[in-house]
């Protein structure tokens, strides 16, 4: 997908990318695999699958949850990596207040170098694991409209990772390959052990063949999560809430 097919793709669902968001992308490209050369970031370097794979998927969530074009929602992205999707959506919505985890120092600097480079205000970075993140303890639970997460972990484990982070009335965004469908009938005891309930699945295609539909899963935080969630680091991936009533 070259940038104007991008930029197409974008405003044939109603996205108008101006000029200056397109120099911002093409900056994030550049930035992206240098950094790559010595800080293992991405596997997808290429100039166009960049635009495809990070940067038009990371839109999808937009189009699944369409007010996060239009309202300054507090938006919360767990495992973020070189900032997907968060940083996508910030670009294109400059409105939204965008808070970063991830366990890596080295993807947080980088992310810190990407938004004094484009400019991002209004985006935290936090160095953490998500099992600590939203605690009971800490001041970010349950504080956050939206919690988004991209090729973190299965559903059922990434649900014990995200949702303690959402607020009461606040959505959890999971993107997922197609396979995702299996994986939410194991994750639906968990998903309403947590506070959750699925509101909808929005599938959607990537204007470029042969690449797989997506699956975004919106979830709706509809109570709050039993303190004892999430467990401690690496609990939620060795012992999933699989079969929880
Ligand atoms: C495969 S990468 C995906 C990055 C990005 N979301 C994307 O779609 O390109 C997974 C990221 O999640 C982070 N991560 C994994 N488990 C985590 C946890 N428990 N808490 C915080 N970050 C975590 C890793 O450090 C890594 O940056």
């Amino acid at each position: 997908m070259t940038p104007e097919e991008f930029r197409a793709a974008l405003a044939s669902h109603g996205i108008e990318v101006t000029n200056a968001q397109m120099a911002q992308f093409e900056k994030y490209y550049q930035l992206l695999v240098a950094t790559n050369e010595h800080v293992n970031l991405t596997a997808i370097t290429d100039h166009d699958e960049v635009y495809l794979k990070h940067f038009y998927d990371s839109a999808l969530g937009a189009l699944a949850d369409q007010s996060l074009q239009t309202q300054s929602l507090t938006l919360c992205d767990i495992g973020a990596g070189a900032g997907f999707p968060s940083l996508p959506l910030k670009i294109l919505f400059p409105q939204l207040k965008v808070t970063i985890v991830d366990s890596l120092q080295k993807r947080i600097n980088f992310l810190q170098t990407l938004c004094d480079e484009l400019g991002l205000t209004n985006v935290e970075l936090v160095h953490d694991r998500a099992e600590t993140f939203g605690s009971a303890q800490s001041s970010y639970r349950e504080q956050f409209d939206r919690v988004t997460a991209r090729a973190v972990a299965r559903l059922v484990v990434l649900s014990e990772l995200c949702l303690p982070a959402v607020k009461v009335g606040g959505q959890m965004i999971a993107y997922k390959a197609s396979a995702g469908e299996d994986e939410l009938k194991v994750a639906t005891g968990a998903i309403n052990k947590l506070g959750g309930q699925l509101d909808h699945l929005t599938t959607l295609s990537l204007p470029t063949e042969p690449v797989e539909p997506r699956n975004l899963y919106v979830i709706n935080k509809v109570s709050a999560t039993p303190k004892k969630y999430p467990r401690r680091p690496g609990v939620p991936n060795k012992k999933p809430l699989v079969n929880v009533k």
